[in-house]
Order: C-alpha cells, then structure tokens, then sequence
C-alpha cells in the first residue's frame, strides 16, 4: 500500500483483507474500482512474506484473470508491491498460445513467486505436467479468480475446475467479482472450502469479522458515478450525438466511448477525426503491444478520448483459448452444445473489462450495452477509486426495451424503490437545436465513413499498429522515450480531412443565442457547471494546447488539394446545383 501511495485502505479492502489474512476462504463481490486487486494482494504477499517457501520451485500464488491485458495490468501491480515488501520475489505472466508449448513448459518449468494468467493457460500446464513436481502443493498459499463473473462469462469453468483439481486441497482460496451470479455462488461451493462471502453494496460498509454489511462511517466503497439515458430519434444519429457531446464540451475529459465492435470504432475514430477530435481506439485486433501502449499512454492523459470496443467476437485470446477448450474437451461436443457455449459467453470485449482506466470523467455508452453486467462493467471504468464519473449511455428506439431490462436490474440492486427510480436520468444538457445545427455537417461526414473507408482504414490501421508494435517489443523496457513518440491517435482516413469540418463556428457551438442554434446550458448543477466549465475551455482551447494543435493541423490536415479543386467558384455553383457554400 505505502509502495502504491495509498493512504487508507478502502471500505473493500476494510472487509476483504482481515477476513483474508486470517486464513478463510474469502468470495466478495464489491463495486468497480473499488480496489480488489489490493485487496487479494495484500494478505497474498503478506502470507507469502511471512514464512519461507515449502518447496524449492513452485508459484507461490496463483492469480486467474479473464483477459491477457488484465493479466498484465495484475502482474503489474504485484511486481509495484513487490519492490517494497519483497523485493526478492518475483511476479510473472504465461506466454500466450502462439508461443508455442515449449516457451509454455520452459516458463512454467521454472514458475515465478506469483504466477498471473487466464486460466486457459494454467490448465494447459496442469494437464501437460508442465510445472515442476509438487509445485501446486504445500508451498502454493492462495489462488485467485480474479473478476469470477467475468471469469464464468468467457466459459473458463472446465479450466478453473482443472487447476483446482491439481492444487492441494486446502489452498486458500479468493473469488473476487463485481456482480454476483448463481453460476459464482455454485463454483464457490465446489472450489473454495468454508468460505466467508462477503457484500460490499455502494451504500454500506462491511463488518470485516462476520463478513456482513453494516452502517459504514463515512467511507464509501461504491463507485460515485451519475448514470444518464440519452433518447435518440433514430440509431442513425448515434454518430451525430457522440460528436455534439464531445465537441460541444458537455462531458468531462479523460472520456471513454463503447462500442460495439471494432470496424464501430474505427468508424467513430474516423467520423470524430474530421471534427477536430483527436481519438485513439482499442479493440482486439490491435497487437497486444500496441493494446498496451495504449492504455498507457491513455492512462498517462496522452489522449482525451479514446474509443474501445466491446465485443469479444473480435478479442483474439478469449476465442483462442476458448476454441482450444472445445478441442480439449473429454466428451466429443455436438454443434449444438458448442453452440449454446458460445451463447452462454458474455457478449463484452475482454480488453476493457476489468481494466484500471485511469482518471476517466465519462463513459459513453454508444449503443445499449447487452445485459446489465456489461453495463456495470463497461461504466465501471469511470468513478475508480473513489472518484466520481458520469455515465452517459444513447438509446435508440429499438433499444428501448433491453434498456428497461438493464434499468429494472440495476433498481433492484439499489433495493429502494425511491432510489431506483434516481439511478437513471435523462441527460437534458444537449437540446435538440444544438444537435439539429450540426446534424447537416455530421450527415455528410457520416457518409464519408462508410464501409470502404472503414475498411480501408483499418488495414492502414493494423499496418501502422503492427509496426509500432515491433519497434514496442524491442524497445518497451529500455527505450521509454522513444516510446512517447508513437502515436495512436492520427488520422486514419485515405484524404487529408477537410478543415473546415473541424472548425466549429461559434454559433454552432453555442456562444451566441442565435434561433436554432445551441444555447448554453444553465449551471444549475454540478455536471452543468462541469460541463459549462469545460465548454468554455473548449471554445477557447479548440481541443488541446496551440502547441498540441499545430502538430496536429500539420499531421491531419496538410495541403488540401482535393477540397482547394473542389470549391473553385465555377466547380463548386456547377457541380452542387447552387448549394450555399457556407454550411
Ligand atoms: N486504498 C486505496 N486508496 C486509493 N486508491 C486505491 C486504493 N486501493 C486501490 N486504489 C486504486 O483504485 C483503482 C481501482 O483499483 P482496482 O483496479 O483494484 O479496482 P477493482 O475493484 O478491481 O475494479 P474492477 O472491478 O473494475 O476491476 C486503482 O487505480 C488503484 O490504484
């Protein structure tokens, strides 16, 4: 904690670590970001410290997580600890499956103190007797299933049998998630022994010693996030409403945009380029380096805006690891039960759940996010860390009923009928004229970023990224500096964008009342002040310091050719039937 710069623990790790360190098996389920992580960490190294290894070799903890990228952001945090309470131990990752078994058995021949992996691959070293003998045994003091919800959704349970199977009974055992499921409640009951589970609910604190919830004294664990719907006329605009909130300042930066798959957010990237909105994107097809380096420049307030995509049909280890379950599996599986097994596996992207997005002011949910865990889990990367976050999620028509469903199950979770009815409001601080003003615009550059383009930006896209991610694999421990110069948030479009696209006139923005045009919105709450505040940063700042922007405008914008021929007088009257020019 003191090598993290924690002060105080936080009302999680308040009930989780006692119960822990006493040596019971713990399953918790507490709020997103509210320092789980920690939380397992802490009596994992302070057991680990406090006597000396029984055998010679062997991983002394065990951490399962859903996702390489948590795995690593896991490993990360362990080695952080480390340094400070035992610096000679050691934290370590399995190499992924195209390295092949033989980089699989060499690094699990010779484990390290805290070995981090999804559970695919540590099965994969059970079952091929990878490990060196009796290293699951007496000196292995706790395994983890770091995120279990998460765990269970991507179809790890065969796995996660597996591995336990092969430790010696009696390990302790540590269940952390952020929702609570029966499927959690039945695999506590087969793998963890005795255990004390524990609530951690948004409002309550928990008494650490019965591992029940109590009044807290101030502390509070949840997350404090202002969820908001924002209703649009047709799933069409959803392009268009993203862009009027982020270029028209009405959400606070570091903001974090979901979509639904990754040629979404390459379409996004592109569509909000062309308004002078500069975003980096995430999604599973990027190399793993490059996935990295993202989220730690992001996480280092290199980028305002990034956009991530939330579908695991595109996240290479979870369909990877996931097939090689179905190969491996005892009983020949039938179509159909590989099928429902696919089904069954949550619908989210690996590579943002779970994983500590720093300092993000706002999530915006582009379409309605598939069940109301992946809500909690997608708006669970703002309001970390006893920070507060707003939550802004678009609904279409057609989403209206799923939306319900989500809303129904998030009210039940608050328990009061009066709350319940609180925990979603209509964001009202975008009014319909500021959107219709923009729309023109926002139609046309919609139509710029059609298939085609997407297409062809993102093998520009991967071209780029994997070359990054070559100069990142060789230079990602010594080389910090040159690793600064990569940049994840240029232009992906074929043609220079146009300019004038990404220069918003004043009225357009809202700085003069004008009929038609945006008003600005009444402070009369602390998100519209926020929000206000940071308009007026924008109008002045015009996204980023002068500096930020001249980089910019000479990498994005560059001689217009295509624009300056285009709008040549003659051109321009014959060729758009006398259209005004000023739009
Ligand atoms: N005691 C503490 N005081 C202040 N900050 C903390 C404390 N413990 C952890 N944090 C910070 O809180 C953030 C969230 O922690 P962590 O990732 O462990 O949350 P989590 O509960 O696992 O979230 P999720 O369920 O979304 O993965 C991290 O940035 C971490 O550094």
């Amino acid at each position: 904690m003191v090598a993290r710069r924690l002060d105080a623990p936080t009302a999680t790790q308040r009930a989780v670590v006692p119960v822990a360190l006493r040596g019971r098996d713990v399953c918790a389920r507490a709020p997103t970001g509210s320092g789980k992580t920690m939380a397992y960490l802490v009596p994992m190294l302070d057991k680990m410290c406090a006597r000396a290894s029984a055998t010679a070799s062997g991983p002394r903890g065990i951490v399962l997580t859903p996702t390489r990228e948590l795995a690593h952001q896991t490993r990360r945090a362990c080695a952080a600890a480390m340094r400070t309470c035992a610096p000679g131990m050691r934290a370590g990752e399995l190499p992924v499956a195209s390295a092949g078994t033989n980089v699989l058995r060499e690094t699990a021949g010779s484990p390290p103190d805290v070995l981090v992996a999804t559970p695919t691959r540590v099965a994969e070293c059970a079952r091929g007797g990878y490990f060196p003998p009796g290293a699951l045994g007496d000196g292995l003091e706790m395994v983890v299933l770091d995120e279990a919800d998460l765990l269970l959704s991507f179809g790890y349970v065969d796995d996660i049998k597996c591995v336990m199977k092969a430790v010696k009974r009696g390990t302790q055992v540590m269940m952390l998630s952020a929702t609570m499921s029966k499927e959690i409640e039945e695999l506590r009951d087969v793998i963890a022994h005795k255990p004390t589970t524990i609530d951690v609910d948004d409002e309550e604190d928990v008494d650490a010693e019965k591992g029940e919830a109590k009044a807290g004294e101030g502390a509070k664990p949840g997350p404090d996030i202002k969820h908001y719907s924002l209703h649009i006329p047709k799933a069409h605009d959803r392009l268009l409403y993203v862009m009027a909130l982020l270029r028209l300042g009405l959400c606070k930066k570091k903001a974090l945009v979901f979509v639904s798959s990754a040629d979404a957010a390459v379409r996004l990237r592109l569509f909000l380029h062309k308004f002078g909105v500069p975003t980096c994107a995430l999604h599973g097809e990027l190399p793993a380096n490059s996935r990295t380096h993202i989220l730690q420049e992001f996480n280092r307030g290199v980028y305002d805006f990034m956009v991530a995509a939330a579908d695991d049909a595109n996240m290479a280890e979870p369909t990877e690891e996931a097939d090689a379950v179905e190969e491996q599996e005892d009983k020949a599986p039938t179509r159909e039960s590989k099928k429902k097994k696919r089904d069954r596996r949550d619908k989210e992207f690996g590579v943002v759940r779970g994983i500590d997005f720093q300092a993000v002011n706002t999530v915006i949910n582009f379409e309605v996010p598939t069940t109301a865990a992946a809500y909690v889990h997608r708006v669970g990367r703002t309001g970390r860390a006893g920070n507060s976050g707003t939550a802004i999620t678009l609904v279409a028509p057609s989403e209206e009923q799923s939306f319900a469903a989500i809303q129904s199950k998030l009210a039940s979770a608050v328990g009061d009928a009066v709350a319940a009815t609180q925990v979603m409001q209509p964001f009202d601080r975008l009014p319909k004229e500021a959107v219709d003003a923009l729309r023109y615009r926002a139609e046309d550059a919609a139509r710029a970023v059609g298939k085609t383009a997407v297409k062809e930006a993102r093998v520009r896209e991967l071209r780029q990224e994997l070359l990054n991610s070559e100069r990142l694999a060789a230079h990602f421990e010594d080389n910090a500096e040159d690793l600064a110069l990569l940049k994840h948030d240029t232009s992906l479009a074929k043609h220079p964008d146009a300019k004038h696209l990404s220069h918003l006139p004043g009225y357009l923005r809202g700085g003069k009342s004008r009929r038609g045009a945006a008003r600005v919105v009444e402070p009369d709450s602390e998100h519209a002040r926020n929000a206000l505040n940071y308009h007026l940063d924008v109008e002045v700042a015009e996204f980023g310091s002068k500096k930020k922007r001249k980089r910019n405008d000479k990498r994005e914008t560059g001689p217009d050719l295509r624009v300056n021929n285009k709008f040549k007088k003659g051109n321009f009257k014959k060729k758009s039937g006398g259209r005004k020019r000023s739009r």
